[in-house]
């Protein structure tokens, strides 16, 4: 396949190596000093195109694959209050976009082992009471991690003592007001080098239980991608990559 790579960072250079590997070829690639080069035209001499870039950049490159039909597979982060206009835009023009918070397979196995636990735990949350915590590196721009954001809402749509996520980070954690019974804390820490660790941890007045993903590297991360957009090409809508693995249990 001929592969778009919008965001040529950590993430892109990453997802190349993979791409080739598996026979793939890029045919362009996009980082902040050649934005030009990202046209119509250019777009449409690829199958397929990988969006990582950063959530300021994220919105205007996926329109523009709308535009040009370019299936898209959109891992950056930090747009998701966006999701439904940008859902709407590709369904009216029948593109292809899928999107997903975290595109490794031991995540969104993650995903769905925390959803199962929220359901059960839900039927004593007289007892136990849930948070979360998220670790990444100092160079990240988005708080909290899309995955968390993931995670959270699945908790809330079972865990129905919680009724809106919050994220407690650097800069608001002496506020006192956000410890709310209702609200569902994020903890998110920017430490180092650190490539992504997800906690959920519910705690009662006698146990813990803990629910831990630790990513090694960012290798799970680029091959989800690679896998994503071999998935993609040929399938007109609006996908999260949770329709791709579509574990069944
Ligand atoms: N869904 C998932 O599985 C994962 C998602 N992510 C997310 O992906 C995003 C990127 O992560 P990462 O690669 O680590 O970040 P980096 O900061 O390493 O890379 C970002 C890249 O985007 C480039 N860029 C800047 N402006 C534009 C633009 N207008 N168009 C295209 N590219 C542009 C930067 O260019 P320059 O180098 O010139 O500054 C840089 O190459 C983040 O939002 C992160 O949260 C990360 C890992 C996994
Ligand atoms: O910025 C990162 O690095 C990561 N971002 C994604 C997120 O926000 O969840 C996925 C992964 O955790 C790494």
């Amino acid at each position: 396949m001929k592969i778009a790579l919008l965001g040529y960072g950590k993430m892109g250079k990453m997802i190349e190596g993979i791409a080739l590997d598996r026979n793939h070829e890029i045919v362009l690639k996009i980082d902040e000093n050649n934005t030009h080069e990202l046209t119509i035209e250019n777009l449409r001499k690829a199958d397929v195109a990988i969006e990582f870039s950063t959530p300021h950049t994220v919105l205007d490159n996926i329109y523009k694959c709308i535009e040009s039909k370019t299936p898209l597979v959109v891992g950056t982060t930090g747009w998701y209050g966006h999701l439904q206009q940008v859902k709407d835009a590709c369904v009216e023009a029948n593109s292809s976009v899928m999107y997903g918070s975290n595109f490794s397979v031991g995540v969104n196995i993650f995903f769905q082992i925390s959803k199962m636990a929220a359901k059960m735990m839900n039927n004593f949350s007289d007892q136990y009471d849930v948070c979360m915590e998220e670790i990444h590196h100092i160079h990240k721009l988005d708080s909290p991690s899309g995955t968390a954001i993931t995670i959270a809402e699945d908790i809330l749509e079972e865990f129905k003592e919680k009724r809106q996520w919050v994220d407690v980070n650097a800069e608001n954690s002496d506020d006192v007001t956000l410890h709310k019974p209702e609200n569902l804390i994020i903890n998110s820490f920017r430490e180092g080098e650190v490539p992504g660790t997800h906690v959920v941890l519910y705690d009662s007045d006698v146990d813990r239980i803990e629910l831990k993903h630790v990513a090694h590297g960012r290798q799970g991360f680029a091959l989800g991608a690679v896998l994503a957009a071999e998935w993609l090409p040929g399938k007109a809508g609006f996908y999260s990559v949770k329709e791709m693995y579509d574990f069944k249990v």
